[in-house]
C-alpha cells in the first residue's frame, strides 16, 4: 500500500512526524516506527455534505472534525467509527422520516376514505327523505284534488263566496307549509349533529346497516312517520286541533262519554278538568255547564240537548177528524166522606166493593167499567171522599170528563162536598149532580139544591144548567135517570178518540205488588195499549208483560177509556204519571233516565233531600218551630200522598208535622237509620217492617206504628203534634203547712210562723197562699227556718219559719202548698 495507490490515508496525523497517512508507534525502550496506515473506504449513503469528493482537500478538512476541536485520546480509528455510527444513525433517522410519512399519507388517505363513506350515507337517507316526503305530498295533492273534485260534484253551483273561500285556502294552507319547511330544516339539522356524533365511531348498527345506508329506525319511530305521512294524505296539519265538532250536550253527561262526543282522549278531558279545579274520574258525571266550559276549552262547539229533543220520540201528532172514533166517558165521583159515592158505584155496577175495606173507607182509586141497560159504556173513577186524597182527587179530574157529585139529601152540602167543586170547575168539567139517601125520612133535596146555589152550582130544577137527579143507592131509586143525565152529558161532549195509535194513559193508581212487581193501573186516553208495548211513564220505563181489566180478567189490548192494570214495570210510578207508548227499548230508557236525572236536579235545586244524609242534615238543621218529625211508608203511592197531604195539614205556626220521608214498600233499615238520626217514629201504612228493620229498630229504640185506617194515624199525629206544643208540665204537691202566727223582721218583712201539716217544705220548692181554698198568690220561699237556722227541708209535724219572695200579704190561718214541677215530654 503507498500513498500512491490512489487510497488516501486516514487525515490523522501522527503525533512526531507530520507525514499523514503514517503513525509513529512508540515501542519500549524509546525505539519508534513509522507505519503507513491505509483505510479502506466504505461507500456510506449519507447526506450530501458528508459525500465528497476524494482528495478534496475542502471535504477533508471536516471528516474528522476541526483536530483542534477533537476531543483529546480520540484516536483516528475512534473518530472515524463515530463518525460511522452518526452516519449510521443520520441513515436511520432519514428511513424513519420516509417511513413516518408514508404513514401519515395511509391515515390521511383512510379518514378521507371514510369522511366520503358517511357522506354518502347521509346523502343517501336525505334523498331517500326526499323520495317519501315527495310520495306524501304527492298523495295528498291527489286526496285533495279527489276531495275538491266530489266537493264540486257535490255543489253543482258553487257561489261567489265560496270560490273566495277557495281562493284564500292557500293563503290558509301556507303556514303549515312553513312549518313543514321549518322542519325539514330542523331535521336536516339534527341528522348532522347525530352523523358528527357518530363519526369515527362504526357501530353495530352501522355495521350491520352497512349497504342500505342509514342507521336502523325504531318501531315507534317508523310509526310516527307513517302518521305523518297519513296525517298528510288526509290533508290535515299535524296540529290536533283543527277539527271543530258539534258535540250533544245533555243534562248531565259521564266524562268518558264527553271525551267520546268530543272525540278526544279521555286522559286529556280529566286533565282537562283538573285544570278547571275539577277532580273528576271518566266514570264521573258532571254537569251541562262544566261541560260547556271543557268543550270550549277543546275548540268544539256545544249544541245542548233539551228534553224535548229527548221526548222527540213520543208521537205528538194531532188525530185527523176521520181517525177519531166515539170514546166511553171517564167519570169521577166525588163528595163528601159518607155520602155514598162507593154505594152509588156498587148500585151501578151491582158488585158491593165497599164491603172489603178496611173501617169501610175507600182507600186507593180504582177504576171500573160499566155498561148501561142502554148498551152505553161508562167509565167509573172512584175517588175517595176523605180530605187527605184531595191532591189525588185534582188528578182525577185532569182525566175525567164528568164529576157526580154525590150529596147526600140529609146532610147538605160538606166541605169536602165544596172541594169537589172547586175541583171540577179548576178542571172545567162537568158536574151531575146526584142527590143521594133520598130513601132517608130526613132527606131534604131541596136544601141540598139551595146549598149548592151558595156555591155557584145551579141545579136544573133551580133553574141552571147543572144536571140533578135524586138517587138512592140502597133502593136504587132515580139511578136510570142518573145513568141517562150521563149518557146526555157524554153526547154533549162528544167524546172522541183515535184508537189505531200508539197509546197514551194515565195513571190512576200504582203500587209495588210483593208477587207481581210494580204494577200500575192506568186509564188509556188515546190510541190502544197492547201487551208487547215498550212505554215510558213518569221516570219509569217498561214493556206490557201483562194486562188485567177491572174484572181482574188478562186482556191483549186495551182502547181508548179503557182502565187497565199494567204489569211489567222497572219502577212504581206516581199517580197522575202519563205512560207513552215508545218504539225500542232504548228510547224507553233513554226518556226515563232523563226524567230522572232531571227530577234529581229539580230536587235538589228545589232544597229537598236526596240522599239520606241530606235528609238527616236537612231535619236537623231547621230548629225554627217545633216539629214532630215522622217517616210514612203505605202500601202504595196514593196512600202515601194522602198520608203526606194529611200530615201537613196539621199544625200551626207553633208546631208542624214534618214528613221525613214517604215512601211506598216495606219499612227498612233505610228507614230505621233516617227515623233513628232524627228522633222520628215510623209509621207503617198497611205494610210491616222486614226482619232486619224490625231488630234494628228494637234495638235502637225507634218506634214503629202501624195503621190500616187513616182517621186513626190522623188523630194520633194530632195528638202527639198538639202535645209538642209545649212539654207537658205536672206538678207534684209535696206539702202543706198553716200559718199560726205572723211576725214583722225589721229588712226581712213579714215572716209566717207555721206547722207543717203534711208532707215536705222545702226551699227550693214553688209555693202558693190558698185563702179558702182560692189561690192569693204563687211564687218561691225567700227563706225557711227552723228556730235559728236556714234549712233546705222541714217535715211534717214541725215548725218553721218562712217567708215569701216580694210578698208580704200573709195571714194567720192561711194554707200554703208546697209543689215541684217536672216537665213531662210527650210522645207519639
Ligand atoms: N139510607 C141510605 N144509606 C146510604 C145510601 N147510600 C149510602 N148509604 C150509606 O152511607 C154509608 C156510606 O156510604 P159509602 O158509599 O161508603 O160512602 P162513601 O162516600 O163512598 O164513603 P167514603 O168511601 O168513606 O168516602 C154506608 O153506610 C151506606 O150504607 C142511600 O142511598 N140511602
Amino acid at each position: 500500500m503507498s500513498d500512491n495507490d490512489g487510497k488516501k490515508p486516514l487525515g490523522v496525523r501522527g503525533s512526531g512526524s507530520g507525514r499523514p497517512g503514517q503513525v509513529k508507534q512508540s515501542f519500549s525502550h524509546g525505539r519508534t516506527k513509522n507505519v503507513v496506515v491505509e483505510t479502506k473506504r466504505k461507500r456510506v449513503v449519507a447526506p450530501k455534505p458528508v459525500a465528497a469528493k476524494p482528495g478534496d482537500a475542502a471535504a477533508a478538512a471536516p471528516r474528522g472534525g476541526d483536530p483542534r476541536k477533537r476531543p483529546a485520546g480520540i484516536t483516528d480509528a475512534e473518530l472515524d467509527r463515530r463518525m460511522k455510527a452518526l452516519a449510521a444513525a443520520r441513515a436511520r433517522e432519514a428511513d424513519e422520516a420516509i417511513q413516518r410519512e408514508a404513514e401519515e399519507k395511509a391515515r390521511a388517505e383512510e379518514r378521507e376514505r371514510r369522511r366520503a363513506e358517511i357522506e354518502a350515507k347521509e346523502r343517501e337517507e336525505r334523498e331517500r327523505e326526499e323520495a317519501l316526503k315527495a310520495k306524501a305530498d304527492e298523495d295528498a295533492r291527489r286526496l285533495r284534488e279527489e276531495q275538491e273534485a266530489r266537493t264540486r260534484a257535490a255543489e253543482p253551483q258553487p257561489s261567489p263566496a265560496d270560490a273566495q273561500a277557495r281562493e284564500q285556502k292557500p293563503a290558509k294552507a301556507a303556514p303549515p307549509r312553513e312549518r313543514d319547511a321549518r322542519d325539514k330544516d330542523r331535521n336536516a339539522k339534527t341528522t348532522k349533529v347525530d352523523d358528527k356524533r357518530r363519526a369515527g365511531k362504526l357501530t353495530v348498527n352501522q355495521a350491520l346497516a352497512g349497504g342500505e345506508g342509514g342507521r336502523q329506525r325504531s318501531m315507534a319511530s317508523m310509526r310516527r312517520q307513517q302518521e305523518r305521512a297519513r296525517k298528510k294524505a288526509m290533508g290535515q296539519p299535524q296540529e290536533r286541533e283543527k277539527v271543530r265538532r258539534d258535540v250533544q250536550l245533555p243534562e248531565a253527561i259521564v266524562v268518558s262519554e264527553l271525551a267520546n262526543r268530543m272525540a278526544e282522549r279521555v286522559a286529556d278531558v280529566v286533565k282537562a278538568l283538573m285544570q278547571n279545579g275539577i277532580m273528576a274520574t271518566q266514570t264521573q258525571t258532571i254537569d251541562a255547564d262544566t261541560a260547556e266550559l271543557i268543550i270550549e276549552e277543546f275548540g268544539h262547539r256545544v249544541v245542548r240537548v233539551s228534553a224535548s229533543d229527548v221526548e222527540d220520540v213520543i208521537q205528538q201528532t194531532e188525530d185527523a177528524p176521520e181517525d177519531l172514533k166515539p170514546r166511553a166517558p171517564v167519570i169521577a165521583i166525588m163528595g163528601h166522606v159518607d155520602h155514598g159515592k162507593t154505594s152509588i158505584l156498587d148500585a151501578i155496577r151491582k158488585a158491593r166493593v165497599s164491603h172489603g175495606e178496611a173501617g169501610g173507607i175507600t182507600q186507593h182509586i180504582g177504576a171500573y167499567q160499566v155498561e148501561t141497560e142502554g148498551g152505553a159504556t161508562l167509565t167509573f173513577l172512584d175517588t175517595p171522599g176523605h180530605a187527605a186524597f184531595t191532591s189525588m182527587r185534582a188528578r182525577g179530574a185532569q182525566v175525567t170528563d164528568i164529576v157526580i157529585l154525590v150529596v147526600a139529601a140529609d146532610d147538605s152540602v160538606m166541605p169536602q162536598t165544596v172541594e169537589a167543586i172547586a175541583h171540577a170547575k179548576a178542571a172545567g168539567v162537568p158536574m151531575i149532580v146526584a142527590i143521594n139517601k133520598i130513601d132517608k125520612h130526613d132527606a131534604d133535596p131541596d136544601k141540598t139544591r139551595t146549598s149548592l146555589l151558595q156555591h155557584e152550582v145551579i141545579v136544573e130544577k133551580m133553574s141552571g144548567d147543572v144536571q140533578d137527579v135524586e138517587v138512592s143507592a140502597l133502593t136504587g131509586q132515580g139511578l136510570p135517570e142518573l145513568l141517562e143525565a150521563i149518557a146526555l152529558q157524554s153526547e154533549i161532549l162528544e167524546l172522541r178518540a183515535n184508537p189505531d195509535r200508539q197509546a197514551q194513559a194515565a195513571v190512576i193508581e200504582a203500587k209495588l205488588d210483593v208477587g207481581r212487581g210494580p204494577v200500575a193501573t192506568v186509564l188509556i186516553q188515546n190510541g190502544t195499549l197492547r201487551q208487547g208495548d215498550i212505554f215510558v211513564v213518569g221516570e219509569q220505563w217498561g214493556k206490557v208483560r201483562a194486562m188485567e181489566n177491572d174484572r181482574g180478567e188478562r186482556v191483549k189490548e186495551a182502547g181508548p177509556s179503557v182502565p187497565v192494570e199494567v204489569l211489567g214495570l222497572n219502577g212504581t210510578p206516581e199517580a197522575g204519571d202519563v205512560l207513552n207508548v215508545v218504539s225500542t227499548e232504548a228510547q224507553a230508557r233513554e226518556i226515563a233516565e232523563y226524567r230522572q236525572n232531571a227530577a234529581r236536579d229539580k230536587r235538589a235545586a228545589a232544597g229537598a233531600a236526596t240522599t239520606l244524609e241530606q235528609m238527616m242534615a236537612k231535619a236537623k238543621a231547621d230548629q225554627s218551630v217545633a216539629e214532630l218529625p215522622i217517616v210514612v211508608k203505605a202500601d202504595v203511592q196514593g196512600s202515601a200522598e194522602a198520608i203526606v197531604q194529611a200530615m201537613e195539614k196539621i199544625g200551626n205556626d207553633e208546631v208542624r208535622v214534618r214528613v221525613l220521608h214517604s215512601g211506598v214498600g216495606a219499612i227498612t233499615e233505610t228507614d230505621v237509620g233516617l227515623a233513628e238520626a232524627s228522633n222520628a217514629p215510623i209509621i207503617g201504612f198497611n205494610v210491616r217492617a222486614n226482619a232486619s228493620a224490625r231488630a234494628t229498630a228494637n234495638q235502637k229504640s225507634v218506634e214503629i206504628r202501624y195503621y190500616s185506617i187513616i182517621y186513626d194515624l190522623v188523630d194520633d199525629v194530632k195528638a202527639a203534634a198538639s202535645g209538642l206544643l209545649s212539654n207537658e208540665v205536672r206538678e207534684h204537691f209535696i206539702g202543706y203547712a198553716q200559718i199560726k202566727e205572723v211576725f214583722k223582721v225589721t229588712k226581712v218583712g213579714n215572716v209566717a210562723g207555721c206547722i207543717v201539716t203534711e208532707g215536705v217544705a222545702r226551699r227550693s220548692a214553688g209555693v202558693r197562699l190558698l185563702r179558702d181554698d182560692v189561690v192569693i198568690h204563687e211564687g218561691t220561699l225567700k227563706t225557711l227556718k227552723r228556730f235559728k237556722d236556714e234549712v233546705n227541708e222541714v217535715i211534717s209535724g214541725q215548725e218553721c219559719g218562712m217567708a215569701f219572695e216580694r210578698y208580704d200579704d200573709i195571714r194567720v190561718g192561711d194554707v200554703i202548698e208546697i209543689f215541684t214541677r217536672e216537665e213531662v215530654e210527650r210522645s207519639l
